[in-house]
């Protein structure tokens, strides 16, 4: 039999991984978890050209498609920057976006990284 590769997780992904579990415990109602479908929201996808979702992150992560962080924090801020885009301000998605994405970039703050890089190395 082929002897599988046990995937291993570059520290980069290690970091990526702990930082996608932390915003998602922000999204309890799991409103970003999976791609907006245009039947739970009428239009969608022609309104929004670049979708993203914490599963899409993920598999990114998964398949190693992140060089660094930024591309990460990118696609994090585009996930919420299509929330704030679609919906009105009034909406519980609008309102959950703009918390996530202020929660979320505080994750990533150089101090809070230096904090992370003992436990994840
Ligand atoms: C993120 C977003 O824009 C979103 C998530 C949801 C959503 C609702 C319930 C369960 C999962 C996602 C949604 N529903 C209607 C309009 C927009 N949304």
């Amino acid at each position: 039999c082929v002897l599988r590769k046990i995937a291993e997780r570059t520290p980069l992904q290690r970091l990526l991984e702990h930082l996608l579990r932390s915003m998602e415990k922000r999204d309890p109602q799991q409103f970003f978890a999976w791609p907006v479908t245009d039947n739970i929201a009428p239009g969608y996808s022609q309104i929004i050209t670049n979708p993203m979702d914490f599963s899409t992150i993920k598999q990114k992560i998964d398949d190693n498609n992140y060089q660094n962080l930024s591309e990460f924090v990118n696609d994090f801020r585009l996930m919420c920057d299509n929330a704030t885009t679609y919906n009105h301000p009034d909406t519980i998605y609008f309102k959950a976006a703009k918390k996530l994405l202020h929660v979320g970039l505080k994750m990533v703050t150089p101090e809070k990284l230096r904090q992370l890089r003992p436990v994840l190395t």
